[in-house]
């Protein structure tokens, strides 16, 4: 094609590209010859060259996970500087948080200090003057049925002294008066004489509840006895006037019924509830043998069962137990076959007749009770009914010397202390329900901020609490 063309300018271009060429060929066809002439000293230049370029490739691999290497422990470095710093934080407001609690705990305990200290407010009491104003001792007076008598004498406007042993008895029942000038609480067993000026002494110290008086039998006789006897000296001492707290347990199992006060009882004097019932009919033997001997006015009130608010939650009678189950959706026990008879007054209606009975002239013993009788199986219905809930009505043993039957003949207390019971048993009842569905929210609430306290507490307590110096080891 190039034989065919022929202008100037293309005859020039070829034949500068013909030089060119052929100066390449040259040059290669030297290279080729010096190569075939030198090839040990290319093979060792390129050889060489190849392996100083692997070293440069190698030094910058080196020099690049060098880079790489040296940027990952400064990035940990943060990292662990950063945790640190954290860690740190924490600490400072952990620290912070209980220097705040231990504040709070110190404020609380300024709040609780204060309170005691300032004047608090108590119940409007009546005026009585000097003439009228008697100082009455309540044993037991922090007790269930004797607390309840405290609030009544103490709104009467006289000046009371509760002296407890607090076996069965809580000053939370008689808190609400603490530091009123009427009011005195002294921790004393009446087992033990005691020497104060009184006008009048209602004696109620002694357990009540079978389980509570069958645990310490030694115990109950000692209180019904030397108790009573202390009382009674007291009384003969100050000539003060003394109702004795007996029970419709001085029947027994009665054979009688409903048991009048003439009515001398059927009791077993060996038998596991001996303890109480003897105990107190030595307690109303003593009354009328200090009255008969010193002159000491007596008044003996044989109480029967009395329910009501400010019962012990393990006071472990009948109503608080079978209300008790109730509310906790637990099974009733019927101890027996639940045939057995008991009439249930409210504890208000005793405070009225035992206040009556101190007040009248009238010296043999009274019955206080509420005459409407029930089976014990009917009771636990009733309250089932009334609590609501899924209890079931269930039977378990008998009692030993379980009285059958019991109602109180109350003619005595009407014709003489113009008394009867005037609160019906289901409107008693709702009350004494709401009372105890109060108590177990409290003691749940009590247990669970307790639990809450101790638990955060002893965790932090704890490392102090077993840190030991070794240098005074
Ligand atoms: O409540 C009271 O004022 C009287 O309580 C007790 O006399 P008791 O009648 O045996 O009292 P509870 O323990 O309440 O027993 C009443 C009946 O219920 C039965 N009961 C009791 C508790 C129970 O969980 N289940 C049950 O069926 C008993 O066996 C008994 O037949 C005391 O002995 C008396 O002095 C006191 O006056």
């Amino acid at each position: 094609m190039l034989g065919n063309h022929n202008c100037n300018s293309c005859l020039l271009f070829s034949k500068s590209k013909i030089r060119k060429a052929d100066v390449g060929v040259r040059s290669v066809m030297w290279t080729i010859t010096i190569t075939k002439k030198r090839w040990k000293q290319v093979a060792i230049a390129t050889g060489t060259i190849g392996v100083f370029l692997i070293v440069l490739v190698k030094i910058l691999d080196i020099s690049d996970n060098k880079e790489s290497l040296s940027a990952a422990p400064q990035s940990q470095h943060e990292l662990i500087a950063i945790y640190e710093q954290q860690q740190k934080l924490i600490e400072e407001q952990q620290l912070e948080l209980q220097k705040t609690k231990e504040e709070l705990a110190r404020l609380q305990d300024d709040l609780r200090a204060l309170q005691s200290n300032t004047p608090r407010k108590y119940p409007k009491v009546k005026y009585l003057n000097y003439k009228n104003r008697k100082r009455i001792l309540i044993t037991g007076g922090a007790g269930f049925v004797g607390s309840h008598l405290v609030d009544n004498l103490m709104l009467d406007g006289h000046e009371i002294i509760v002296v407890d042993n607090f076996f069965t008895g809580r000053k939370r029942n008689v808190a609400h008066w603490l530091g009123h000038e009427n009011f005195e609480l002294i921790h004393h067993d009446i087992v033990n004489p005691l020497f104060i000026e009184v006008d009048e002494i209602y004696h109620l110290a002694s357990p009540a509840s079978p389980p509570h008086y069958m645990l310490n039998p030694v115990k109950t006789i000692k209180t019904n006895t030397m108790g009573t006897i202390n009382v009674l000296g007291l009384a003969k001492r100050v000539m003060a006037k003394v109702l004795i707290a007996s029970t419709s347990e001085v029947y027994g199992d009665p054979t009688v019924h409903p048991q009048p006060e003439s009515y001398w009882g059927h009791v077993n004097p060996i038998g596991p509830r001996a303890c109480y019932d003897e105990g107190k009919r030595v307690s109303e033997t003593l009354s009328y043998a200090y009255a008969k001997q010193e002159k000491v006015q007596v008044r003996v009130a044989r109480i029967f069962n009395t329910y009501g608010p400010r019962m012990h939650m393990n006071d472990g009678r009948v109503v608080s137990n079978f209300i008790l189950q109730a509310l906790r959706n637990e099974t009733i026990t019927v101890y027996g076959n639940g045939k057995q008879t008991r009439s249930f007054q409210y504890v208000d209606d005793l405070v009225d007749g035992l206040m009556a009975l101190m007040e009248s002239n009238y010296t043999q013993p009274v019955n206080l009770g509420n005459p409407v009788e029930h089976t014990i199986e009917e009771f636990a219905f009733m309250i089932k009914e009334l609590v609501g809930g899924s209890s079931k009505v269930g039977r378990t043993d008998a009692m030993e010397d379980d009285p059958q039957r019991r109602k109180p003949d109350i003619s005595r207390a009407k014709k003489y202390l113009n008394w009867e019971p005037k609160v019906p048993l289901k409107m008693g009842l709702l009350k004494t329900i709401d009372y105890f569905r109060k108590e177990l929210e409290r003691s749940d609430r009590f247990a669970a901020n307790s639990k809450k306290y101790f638990d955060s507490h002893d965790l932090q307590r704890s490392p102090q609490r077993f840190q030991f110096d070794p240098g005074n080891g």
